[in-house]
């Protein structure tokens, strides 16, 4: 494998092609397929135990396939020769990372880095994630969101063409996650190809380049943030406090427009396929008639609005056993990933 192959401009990081993985009875990816470009933002979504981690695990060599394709910077994570150039080429922010508490900050990263044929500057990393005053702290004194930045910085410190974010914001406070974007941006900026895991629909919003959503180990849409799942064409919902002394029955709507409220708010709703017509309708009346639409807006669905409509009610779990499931689940054949995934 050459570097050319891991930079091919328009060629993809990752390809997934009908991957299978069951855990025992429980099929948890059903024939998941989706390509991640070099150089782009790919989130994958997905309820709790949708199988994101189970794909995760099998593309970073953690866990192994039953059947189904896999290439990971031209390479078959599951080929125990392409390893070592694997583990050299890929960043890994883990749900769980295993760090030594009693080393200190700058002690962690800059042991990790000598793991890297060439990683980065320790101090630039540090400074990059925000941990710049506690850099001489050790690891068991950091809060929940300093410990994560510090997961961050273990992730990018071999300077990796390709970087796994699983739920990487977790526990960070509205500033952090700020400046986690920020710097996730910045990778991107600098050529990295990031994949990353999220429960938080701002996060796939202000991040991906492009999503997919996983329920039940099927794909059950991709797109990007505006298009997920015709998102860009849903009808839009104008909202306004009905203007004293007004019924909705004398309003100005036309047909195709189904009304609804008012809400607790006081505000109703029209919802349309044609907004400009309706803005434009109802504020020409009510300047003509001298009424005021109070609290105006023009929304389409939010993502998160799109993504609970394709997986159904929130909290659901979709991995279903093929057969009743035993008491205890059968083991996985490769090491699990708490064994692997903490020795570098
Ligand atoms: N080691 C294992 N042994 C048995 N079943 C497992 C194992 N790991 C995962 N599963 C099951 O496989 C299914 C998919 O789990 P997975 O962890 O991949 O989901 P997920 O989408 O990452 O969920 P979460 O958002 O909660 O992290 C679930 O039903 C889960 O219980």
């Amino acid at each position: 494998m050459t570097n050319e192959t891991w930079t091919t401009p328009g060629g993809n990081a990752v390809v997934v092609a009908a991957l299978h993985k069951s855990y025992g009875p429980v099929h948890a990816v059903r024939g998941v397929s989706f390509e991640v470009r070099h150089g782009e933002i790919f989130a994958l979504l997905g309820p709790n135990g949708a199988g994101k981690s189970t794909t995760l695990e099998i593309l970073e060599g953690f866990r192994t396939r039953d059947s189904g394709h896999v290439e990971v910077l031209g390479i078959d994570p599951g080929e125990r020769s392409g390893e070592r150039e694997l583990r050299e080429r890929i960043g890994l922010v883990l749900q769980d990372v295993a760090v030594e508490p009693h080393l200190t900050v700058r002690e962690t990263i800059a042991r990790d880095a000598g793991y890297y044929r060439a990683p980065r500057d320790v101090d630039e990393v540090i400074g990059l994630v925000g941990l710049t005053e506690q850099r001489r702290r050790k690891v068991r004194s950091l809060s929940g969101g300093q410990k994560r930045r510090l997961d961050l910085a273990l992730g990018m410190i071999g300077d990796p063409s390709l970087l796994f974010l699983d739920e990487p914001t977790t526990g960070f406070d509205p500033a952090a996650r700020q400046g986690a974007w920020d710097l996730v941006r910045r990778l991107r900026a600098a050529g990295t190809t990031i994949v990353l895991t999220t429960h938080y629909m701002e996060e796939a919003q202000q991040l991906a380049d492009r999503l997919a959503v996983i329920a039940g180990g099927r794909i059950i849409s991709e797109g990007t943030p505006t298009t997920l799942g015709g998102r860009d064409s849903a009808r839009a919902r104008v909202r306004f406090a009905l203007p004293g002394g007004w019924t909705l029955a004398r309003m100005p709507l036309a047909a195709g427009e189904s009304v609804s409220g008012p809400d607790r708010g006081g505000l109703v709703a029209v919802e349309t396929a044609e907004p400009t017509g309706t803005l434009h309708r109802l504020t020409g009346w009510a300047l003509a008639v001298g009424a005021v639409l109070d609290g105006l807006t023009v929304e389409r669905p939010s993502l998160e609005d799109v993504y609970l409509r394709l997986t159904g009610a929130p909290g659901q779990s979709a991995a279903e056993p093929d057969s009743p499931a035993p008491d205890s689940p059968a083991p996985d054949s490769s090491p699990g990933p708490g064994l692997e995934r903490s020795a570098r």
